[in-house]
């Protein structure tokens, strides 16, 4: 009686931070080499992390060349790099805990995070692969970590095919792996209903943008 009640007072009174990878990862095989890993609710603490995230990173608009035009880019973005301080503790025991994970099959650590702010459901990320860097010819890992509002994250094969989507929730792991960046894209559509703010934390190797 006692310990089942305490049981479930330590369920809900979880402590803040990355909860356990391990068999609580699946797998889901693409084409091509390509994969993904999901960890649905992997972050506990993930309301009180969004409303620190808001306000202690610093939220930067850019603006972009397309065609003969500058054009706003659709979210709010902030990037730190490998020596940089992580702008939240949680975002640390994070990296640690993907690390423990990932570090052999990946083969080297994750070393930089990208920040994105979708301020509401008509911010976007277009079609792409995280191709800048090592991501175009060697196969890699980008974990995302999203909280906030729930956005679909749309993944579709660069030789033709029809998407796939997943549901990001609030506090869930989603990692590319494999040729992902390089034989499918990736993006966040704009969503028709009115969404909330949504945060993404992007952790990629060195060299991989
Ligand atoms: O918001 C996301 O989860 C995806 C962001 C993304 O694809 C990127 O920044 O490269
Ligand atoms: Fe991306």
């Amino acid at each position: 009686m006692e310990s089942a009640l305490q049981g479930s007072i330590f369920d809900s009174w979880d402590e803040a931070g990355p909860r356990e990878l391990g068999q609580s990862v699946r797998r889901v095989p693409l084409t091509h080499g390509a994969w993904i890993d999901l960890r649905p609710n992997w972050i506990a603490g993930a309301d009180a992390l969004f409303e620190r995230l808001l306000t202690a990173v610093p939220w930067r608009a850019e603006r972009r060349h397309m065609y003969d035009r500058v054009v706003d880019v659709p979210r709010l973005l902030a990037f730190y790099d490998e020596d940089a301080e992580l702008p939240d503790p949680l975002l640390d025991q994070a990296k640690r805990a993907l690390n423990a994970h990932y570090a052999e099959e990946l083969g080297e650590p994750f070393r930089t995070a990208g920040l994105c702010l979708y301020r509401d459901g008509r911010d976007s990320v277009a079609w792409h692969g995280d191709t800048i860097g090592r991501g175009s010819t060697e196969d890699t890992m980008v974990a995302i970590v999203s909280v906030g509002a729930p956005r679909s994250l749309l993944l579709r094969p660069r030789s033709g095919g029809s998407a796939l989507r997943y549901d990001l929730g609030h506090g869930d792991l989603i990692v590319m792996g494999g040729s992902c960046q390089r034989t499918w894209e990736h993006s966040i559509p704009k969503s028709a209903k009115d969404s909330g703010p949504r945060i993404s934390i992007q952790y990629r190797p060195r060299g991989v943008r």
